[in-house]
């Protein structure tokens, strides 16, 4: 959608004194108490975040995951790790936006034109103290004791090396008590200023709830100059003090887990018969407090016999990347549905914006690193590429790690 197709509606004389953040609250308060699902994201190396309200929920529920070509609807996919009626796919229409870039302006679609006198209103009236974040209306998952998440591992280990898989991705979840006055935004906030690299971002839906991530994963990117990239981001270690990230030394597995991404992500371009891609790495990266290793992968839209649909196939074909499922893919999802003996929900599954900053911008990153906040508690999600070689007591270390990302805003004591 062009600038000039959409509504700009000004602050008014009596939101003066609120600064920019403070009128994103506002907005988000505005958008929770009318029961509206909203996202606030700031992509990595960006200063400002951006905040999309969707008309409704229902306008919100989708079947296929978005079409990447600049045609496409905008707004912001919240995808779970699988689509079912507990977990529905969600792509929010970016039908009310603003952008910390440009504080003065909010922006609304001719699709959510009877938003605007109750949100003109709005934005005139004090803000609230208290903002009503959606919670889930699902179960809180089971929670893995170290003892569970260990016969899981070794369930994952025989069956590589019984070879109905050859890698397969086991995940945990751990419940934390919510401090006192916990505030969503500020944690949005916090994670943003700790992780300039990561995507930090922050969605809650009616029944869906409340979901608070900082991924260092990207699943598809479309750029404004052309180019689609995805990487293979598999391998952990945590980041020493004094070590840097390009001394760091890998042992065996962790290049064979990443090498079977890489493989995983080669294996998509050639079903869509693409030859013509630029590979680079895999080098290892930090990601807060861990290191990774990860190969980019770039492809010119401009030099490609199908530029449109590049995009938009090669994502279908990637979730769940074998970084979060395993490999083969069916085999490796059956094995997790089988024994992993809680619903990874939204975790894992895959979240960005389409078209927002601009038509034929997309960047998708897949849900790592996050936790889901409740009533009075926050549920971690954390996972581990196990290989042949996977010891039990070092996957739960490895879970822990990463939990730690994004707990530090609960600042346990
Ligand atoms: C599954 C997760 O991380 C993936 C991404 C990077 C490294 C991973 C690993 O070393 O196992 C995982 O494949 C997670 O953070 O929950």
């Amino acid at each position: 959608m062009t600038g000039s197709q959409l509504r700009h509606l000004p602050w008014p004389a009596a939101a003066a004194a609120l600064d920019a953040p403070a009128r994103l609250r506002h907005l988000a308060a505005g958008a929770l108490r009318t029961g509206r699902p909203l996202a606030i994201w700031r992509e990595p190396g960006q200063e400002h975040p951006r905040l999309l309200v969707a008309r409704s929920l229902e306008a919100s529920y989708t079947g296929l995951p978005p079409a990447l070509d600049e045609q496409a609807p905008a707004g912001f996919a919240f995808f779970p790790f699988r689509d079912s009626d507990h977990n529905p796919a969600l792509f929010l229409p970016a039908d009310v936006r603003y952008d910390l870039a440009q504080p003065e302006i909010v922006a609304v679609t001719p699709a959510a034109r009877e938003l605007v006198p109750g949100l003109t209103a709005w934005l005139a009236l004090p803000p609230l103290a208290e903002l009503a974040w959606h919670h889930s209306t699902q179960p809180v998952p089971h929670s893995a004791t170290e003892a569970e998440y260990t016969a899981l591992v070794r369930a994952g280990v025989a069956a590589i090396a019984g070879k109905s898989v050859v890698k397969v991705v086991s995940s945990r979840a751990a419940r934390r008590p919510l401090p006192p006055g916990f505030d969503p935004l500020a944690a949005f906030a916090e994670l943003s200023e700790k992780y300039p690299r990561a995507f930090v971002s922050l969605v809650s839906a009616p029944g869906v709830g409340t979901w608070l991530g900082a991924s260092p994963e990207v699943l598809a990117e479309v750029t404004a100059d052309g180019q689609f990239h995805t990487m293979a981001l598999a391998g952990t270690q945590p980041l020493k003090p004094g070590l840097l990230p390009q001394d760091a030394i890998w042992r065996q597995k962790e290049i064979e887990e990443q090498a079977l991404v890489a493989r995983y992500i080669v294996s998509c371009f050639k079903q869509l018969r693409l030859r013509d891609y630029q590979e680079t790495g895999p080098r290892t990266v930090a990601a807060g407090q861990l290191l990774h290793l990860r190969t980019d992968f770039e492809v010119d839209l401009r030099h490609v016999p199908n530029p449109a649909s590049l995009g938009t196939d090669m994502l279908r074909l990637l979730h769940p990347t074998s970084a979060v499922g395993g490999m083969p893919k069916i085999p490796a999802l059956a094995f997790l549905q089988q024994h992993e003996g809680y619903d990874r929900a939204y975790y894992s599954g895959f979240l960005g914006p389409v078209n927002v900053a601009a038509p034929g911008i997309s960047r998708l990153f897949v849900n790592l690193r996050c936790l889901q906040v409740r009533a009075t508690e926050a549920v971690l999600y954390a996972g581990t590429g196990l290989t042949i070689d996977s010891d039990p007591a070092r996957e739960w270390q490895e879970t822990q790690m990463k939990m730690q990302t994004v707990s530090a805003v609960l600042h346990e004591a």
